[in-house]
């Protein structure tokens, strides 16, 4: 080759893609690369990690599959998630979604190690987190005095801190879609963390998934997006608010039952906040440990996060700032809350609308058959778009990392 040539050569070879001059493909291209990040698990391994996938290492079964916990030979504990095989996505792409969500690195989200394919397998590899989600621990009457006024001001914080990392500060805007309490763990430091970051990425929808489901999380869901499937951070932001007041109270939002004339944990929170009883709804566990200005202060936050108009929800950046600041601090009056949405799996028949509720509900009567509340549709996607428009994929379906405006640089499936 001339000089010229050589000089032409090694210009465009970084360029060149599939094959590449030892005959890789783009997979193991790319493969290679995750191995040198050290992102890639061999099976072997986390076959080894598990004793086989063992019963007895099963820590529980969510919507993307069963979740085993698992030792490495360097001694890191490790939570396995063997994502269920419903999925018709591209092995690359599974592949660069997970190099995608490896890279969010967050004190207050779990870290998601690295990951594996095999076959048809495809798995996730999280780091373990010792304690129980916190849905165990605060709605279980026997064990939320385990959590203490401090420890709950703290989660409150550190999930805060995680969601606007997810938000501003990562690589991409991440949309979480599904923040709630069984999705926060708890170390053994009790140091919070956002688990099931961006699982939506690793399950785009598709056509044939569209009609058969709407996923389901009782009592987070911002009623815009249930309704309109329209998703921005600030969807978020209302999961977010839900939680701040279900940590306050000790109450679940969806089983609320304190107050007949209250739709629920926020309406009444709400309520109570109006006639300047807010402190009514602290769960009566905290009474020795509360710091009142800062029970108060974070009803208030809680109810500015569920506003009806998401406009008005302040940025998980200004939730940040209101949280540093020591109480009192000034903050604006909350406006009436939206009605948090549930999304319940059922099917919905192709050609038949399911309408929707004032309340933020779909109301389908032809699902009340099939109705089977199940969390392995729980993806935080497009549940209003599927039931609205059955036929058609919406772009806003797969999308959680979007811009800020609701906007998605990168489409899924
Ligand atoms: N990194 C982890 N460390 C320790 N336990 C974990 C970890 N990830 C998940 N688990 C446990 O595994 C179980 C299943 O978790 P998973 O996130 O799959 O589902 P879920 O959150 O319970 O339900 P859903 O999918 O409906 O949100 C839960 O009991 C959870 O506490």
């Amino acid at each position: 080759m001339s000089k010229r040539n050589t000089f032409f050569h090694n210009l465009i070879k970084p360029f060149k893609f599939s094959p590449s001059k030892e005959g890789q493909s783009e997979v193991e291209e790319i493969k290679n690369l995750a191995a040198q990040e050290q992102k890639i698990f061999p099976y072997e391994t986390l076959v080894a990690a598990t004793n086989k996938f063992h019963i007895l290492n099963k820590l529980g079964e969510g919507g993307f599959g069963p979740v085993y916990k698992g030792k490495l030979n360097d001694g890191r504990e490790i939570a396995v998630k063997k994502l269920s095989h419903r999925s018709n996505q591209g092995k690359t792409q599974f592949v660069n979604e997970a190099k995608l969500l490896a890279r969010v690195q967050h004190r207050n989200v779990v870290s998601l190690f690295g990951y594996c394919t095999h076959g048809f397998e495809k798995l996730l590899v999280y780091e373990y987190v010792l304690h129980e989600s916190l849905d165990k621990l605060l709605f279980k009457s026997h064990k939320k005095e385990q959590l203490d006024w401090k420890r709950r001001f703290d989660i409150i914080n550190g999930v805060a801190r995680g969601l606007l990392y997810l938000h501003e500060d990562s690589h991409n805007c991440i949309i979480h879609r599904d923040i709630k309490a069984s999705n926060i763990l708890l170390d053994e430091n009790w140091v919070p963390k956002i688990a099931d970051f961006g699982l939506a990425r690793l399950f785009p929808e598709d056509q044939t998934h569209v009609n058969t489901r709407v996923a389901g999380t009782n009592g987070y869901l911002a009623p815009e997006y249930l309704m309109h499937g329209h998703l921005t951070v600030k969807a978020d932001v209302f999961s977010y608010g839900v939680l701040v007041l279900e940590l306050v109270s000790g109450q679940r939002n969806s089983s609320f039952d304190m107050d007949v004339s209250a739709q629920n944990l926020v309406d009444w929170a709400y309520r109570l906040y109006k006639k300047g009883r807010a402190l009514e709804i602290v769960d009566p566990t905290l009474a020795s440990s509360v710091v009142a200005e800062q029970a108060e202060m974070c009803i208030q936050l809680g109810l500015l996060c569920t506003q009806g108009n998401q406009d008005l929800r302040p940025s998980m950046g200004r939730v940040m700032v209101i949280l540093s600041k020591k109480p009192p601090c000034h903050m604006e009056e909350p406006t009436r809350p939206g009605i948090a949405g549930s999304r319940y799996r059922r099917r919905v028949s192709r050609g038949r609308r399911p309408s929707a509720t004032t309340s933020g509900e779909v109301d389908d009567d032809s699902s009340v058959n099939s109705q089977t509340f199940d969390s392995s549709s729980n993806y935080g996607t497009n549940t209003t778009t599927s039931a609205t428009t059955p036929t058609t994929r919406s772009s806003n379906t797969t999308a959680e990392v979007v811009d800020r405006r609701g906007k998605r640089p990168m489409q899924g499936g």
